[in-house]
């Protein structure tokens, strides 16, 4: 069958006299398969009978249906072929790519996710007013001030200037750097608030102030880091005071003018007690009567404005604000921000991160002209720091320690507990030390668990969290600073920044999950060169990530592992720079958790704004 085939299609194809016509010649012009088989049609037509004629016709149609069935056999066969190569080159590209991947190492990879999510920090909109924005005003110059170091010290080298600094392990960046100095008195800081720091034992400033209030004194825009209890509040206080003093020299305020500046914290409580410590520095320059008085204005939510209305009836020199209550009273025009200079933000990196970045913006849309800015904070991630600097001008970054490094002045102690023998573990953890004591949990509804399971066990202890109101939350702070109550149960976020005197020992109940709210609550104690100690318990419910951040944190202190987190297997791909995102130390940006927490925040408020709810 098929060699008769075979046969028939040589036959068939054999030469027609067009192609011996140009045997000879090299051109072969090309006939169709159709044409050759009508052509040959037509000469089987003209030899053959009517029945033979039929056969013919029958035979050609076999014929050409069963050279058409070979065509498509070719055709899908070549598809095939072709298909197959195309998987196997995706396949090679894949396995190819696997290799490569294979071979980079676990830095490498958390090196190349940190540098893409960097790339897309970037494009974050400036930290700017609407209007600069639209406007596309941007300051290219500091603000400028009369203020100028001593003679002494300007003209010493840069050299000299940086032997100080590295005597204070002070980093720093940024242009024409102010010096450092090491005494109030050269700072030319007025002697009735010398004398005022020295009643309160602060008589040498501390690195971060060394280095801060003159760069903020000469009217630069600084960002500084410094850990917990370092006397940060003095270093971004004083500049505006001096500020404000010296408006007020040159022409007296009358009601209606000022503020020359804004202090803007994340807490309530926390502006309150940047507040209390304003006034008692402006008490002092007025009560020594060789300095006008100047007035400042506690902004903050759950108070009556009417309270003070006796400042607001003055020309008005300093506010200190949280957010929400601040923008509500400028909308207001209760006061306005048209001579305003100078916006410091404490906590700096809560502020501009979660939540607040937009009244920020909004805040410095009732700026008119330029401005000093200056953020303040003990954890300060890479992510922020750059954020920040490209919103500034020219910066200045000091920076004491790594950011969000723990207080070195605090023992730290992990321990596992497991979570049914927490309460009872609580009451033996508190024989530790005398009072007072901060315990943290990061629930409410655990603060008051914990306050009550106390106060039935004859402990004297007050409470504070978010859905407390601010009777109860001022009472608790009143009662826990005068000594009138021993312990305090906190919520991470009421007690940040706050400064307690001599808090002998910090319990973390549960422990946060991120490490900078660890770094802040164990930052009650140890301050202001008094050592203290932290307990946390740490159990099976605590996050491996967060573990291996403690771990970390732990080495980098110089504390005790214990073996239950010595032990836990590190291919997190940690850096010792820490975590551009949170600062952490025992993993990358692409498993941080602070992270992962602000995509899922973030998804849930834009399924919020789909189902036509509220936002922030
Ligand atoms: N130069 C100094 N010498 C001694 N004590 C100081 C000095 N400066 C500030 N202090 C004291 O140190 C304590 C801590 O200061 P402050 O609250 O400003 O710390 P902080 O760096 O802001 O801490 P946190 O990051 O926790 O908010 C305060 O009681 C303050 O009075």
């Amino acid at each position: 069958m098929q060699s008769s085939q075979s046969k028939r299609r040589r036959v068939e194809r054999s030469p027609s006299p067009t192609y011996q016509l140009d045997e000879d010649d090299s051109y072969v012009p090309y006939v169709s398969v159709a044409q050759r088989r009508k052509e040959k049609l037509a000469k089987l037509s003209s030899l053959a009978s009517p029945s033979e004629k039929q056969k013919a016709k029958k035979q050609q149609e076999e014929l050409e249906e069963r050279e058409d069935a070979e065509k498509e056999e070719e055709r899908r066969r070549e598809r095939a072929r072709k298909e197959r190569t195309l998987l196997m080159e995706a396949q090679e590209v894949h396995s190819k790519k696997a290799a490569e991947d294979a071979k980079k190492t676990e830095v490498e990879k958390a090196a190349e996710a940190d540098a893409e999510i960097l790339e897309a920090i970037k494009s974050r909109r400036k930290l700017a007013s609407d209007m600069e924005l639209a406007k596309g005003i941007a300051y290219t110059e500091s603000l400028t001030t009369s203020w100028r170091p001593p003679r002494y010290i300007r003209d010493r080298s840069n050299e000299q200037h940086q032997k100080v600094r590295d005597k204070y392990h002070i980093l720093v960046d940024g242009e024409d750097i102010p010096p450092p100095i090491e005494h109030f008195a050269d700072m030319k800081i007025p002697e009735p608030i010398l004398q005022y720091l020295k009643s309160n034992r602060i008589i040498t400033p501390t690195p971060i102030q060394l280095q801060g209030i003159p760069a903020a004194f000469t009217g630069r825009d600084l960002i500084g880091i410094a850990f917990t209890g370092s006397g940060k509040t003095l270093a971004f206080c004083l500049p505006l005071i001096m500020m404000a003093l010296e408006e007020e020299t040159k022409l007296p305020f009358i009601r209606g003018e000022g503020p020359v500046g804004v202090i803007l914290c994340p807490s309530r409580e926390l502006a309150n007690q940047t507040y209390e410590n304003v006034v008692a520095w402006c008490s002092a320059l007025a009560k020594s009567g060789k300095y006008p008085q100047l007035n400042t204005l506690l902004c903050i939510g759950g108070i009556s404005m009417n309270e003070q209305s006796h400042v607001m009836s003055k020309g008005l020199h300093i506010v200190v604000a949280t957010p929400g209550r601040l923008i509500d009273m400028l909308e207001k025009k209760k006061f306005t921000f048209n001579n305003c200079k100078y916006l410091c933000m404490d906590e700096a990196d809560r502020m501009i991160d979660l939540g607040f970045e937009d009244d920020v913006r909004n805040i410095m849309s009732f700026f008119r002209g330029q401005r000093q800015t200056l953020l303040f904070s003990a954890t300060m991630p890479r992510k922020i720091q750059d954020f920040a600097q490209q919103s500034l001008i020219k910066p200045v970054l000091v920076n004491v320690g790594r950011a969000g490094a723990a207080n070195l002045d605090v023992l730290q102690v992990v321990e596992y507990v497991k979570q049914e023998a927490k309460m009872v573990y609580l009451l033996e953890c508190l024989q530790k030390t005398p009072p007072p004591v901060i315990i943290f949990s990061e629930n409410k509804n655990e603060v008051d668990d914990i306050q009550e399971y106390l106060l039935l066990k004859g402990v004297e202890a007050v409470a504070i969290h978010g859905s407390k109101t601010q009777e109860e939350r001022q009472y608790a702070i009143k009662s826990f600073k005068s000594g009138a109550k021993d312990v305090m149960v906190a919520s991470g976020v009421a007690s940040k920044g706050l400064d307690f005197n001599d808090i002998q020992h910090v319990i973390i109940f549960s422990m946060p999950k991120e490490i900078e709210d660890y770094v802040h609550q164990i930052g009650r104690t140890g301050r202001s060169g008094k050592t203290g100690i932290a307990t946390t318990f740490v159990n099976m419910n605590t996050p491996e990530p967060t573990l291996l951040d403690l771990k970390y944190l732990l080495l980098e202190a110089g504390q005790k592992v214990p073996p239950f987190l010595s032990t836990i297997d590190d291919t997190q791909g940690g850096s010792v720079k820490g975590c551009p995102v949170c600062g952490g130390l025992g993993h990358g940006i692409s498993n941080c958790p602070k992270r992962e927490d602000a995509q899922r925040r973030l998804m849930a408020s834009h399924r919020t704004a789909d189902d036509g709810g509220g936002g922030y």
